[in-house]
C-alpha cells in the first residue's frame, strides 16, 4: 500500500507504544510471568489467542461464532480468523493503550509477516521478541500438572490436581486445559519447536530478541522479563519511518 500524507498521519498516532511478543513452549511460564508484568505496566493490553476467543465465544460475537468449531475440535485457528482478532483488538485498544503485548502468538515465519503488515498499518513494529524456553521435559511436567480458574486465569501447579478445587484469588473453580493432555501437549510442544526456529531467525535479523531461561524461580523470570522490555521511547524513532503493508 503506498504510503499517503493521509495514512501518515493515521499511523503516527500509535508511534509511542512498545509492542513486544512474549513466546516459548506451553508450559514455559508465559501467562504465569504476563500476570506479574501486567501488574507493572498499567494500560498494557495484551492478546493471546485462546484467551481472546474464548471470550468472543462466550459473548457469541461474530469472531466467537467463526471460532467456535475450531475451539471445539482443538484444530488451530486459521491465520485469517487470527489476523480478523488482532485487527479488532488492536483497534479497540490501541487509543488507550501504553503498551502492546501479544502471547504465544505469531508462531511461525508467515504469521510474523502478516503481523509485521498489521502492527506496520497501525504505525507499530515489533520492538523486542521475549523467547522464554525450557526444556521438554519441564515444559511436560508443568502442563500436566497445571490447573486454571474458570474465571480469573489464576493459574495453579505443583500440586497433583483435585478437579474442582477452589481459586485462592476468586473462589471460582479449578479445571485443567481441555488442551493439557499428554497427547494434545506433545502435538502442540512439537509444532511449536518447530515454527519457533524461522521466527526467531525472523526477528533475530530485526535484532529484537531476548531469550530468558523459563527454568528459574517465578520472581528470577518476571524479574529478567521486566529488563528485557522495550522501553516507550523506543517506539518514537519510527515516527521517521511511516510504515509499508509487506515491507
Ligand atoms: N518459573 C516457574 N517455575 C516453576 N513453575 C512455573 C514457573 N512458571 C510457571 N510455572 C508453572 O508451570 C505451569 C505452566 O505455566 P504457564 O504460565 O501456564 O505456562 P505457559 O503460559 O507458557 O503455557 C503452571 O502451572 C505454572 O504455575
Amino acid at each position: 500500500m503506498p504510503t499517503t500524507p493521509a495514512t501518515v498521519a493515521a499511523t503516527d498516532r500509535h508511534a509511542d507504544v512498545p509492542v513486544m511478543i512474549l513466546t516459548g513452549p506451553p508450559g514455559a511460564g508465559k501467562s504465569t510471568a504476563m500476570r506479574a508484568f501486567r501488574r507493572r505496566f498499567p494500560g498494557l493490553i495484551h492478546f493471546g489467542v485462546r484467551v481472546f476467543f474464548e471470550r468472543q465465544i462466550e459473548q457469541g460475537t461474530p469472531l466467537g461464532l467463526r471460532a467456535k468449531k475450531f475451539h471445539d475440535t482443538k484444530v488451530w485457528h486459521p491465520d485469517e480468523l487470527i489476523f480478523d482478532g488482532i485487527a479488532s483488538w488492536l483497534d479497540e485498544g490501541l487509543p488507550a493503550a501504553t503498551r502492546v503485548v501479544l502471547e504465544g502468538f505469531p508462531r511461525n515465519r508467515s504469521q510474523a509477516r502478516a503481523l509485521d503488515g498489521v502492527l506496520g498499518d497501525r504505525g507499530l513494529r515489533v520492538d523486542r521478541l521475549v523467547y522464554l524456553n525450557v526444556p521438554d521435559e519441564v515444559a511436560a511436567a508443568r502442563v500436566m500438572t497445571r490447573e486454571v480458574c474458570t474465571s480469573c486465569e489464576t493459574i495453579v501447579a505443583d500440586a497433583i490436581p483435585v478437579p474442582g478445587t477452589a481459586c485462592v484469588r476468586c473462589g471460582r473453580q479449578l479445571v485443567r486445559r481441555p488442551d493439557d493432555d499428554q497427547q494434545t501437549f506433545r502435538r502442540r510442544l512439537a509444532r511449536q519447536r518447530q515454527g519457533a526456529v524461522e521466527l526467531l531467525d525472523h526477528y533475530e535479523a530485526l535484532g529484537v530478541v531476548v531469550r530468558i531461561d523459563g527454568t528459574s524461580p517465578p520472581a528470577q523470570v518476571a524479574a529478567a522479563l521486566e529488563v528485557a522490555a522495550p522501553a516507550a521511547q523506543i517506539a518514537a524513532r519510527r515516527i521517521q519511518q511511516p510504515a509499508t503493508r509487506g515491507a
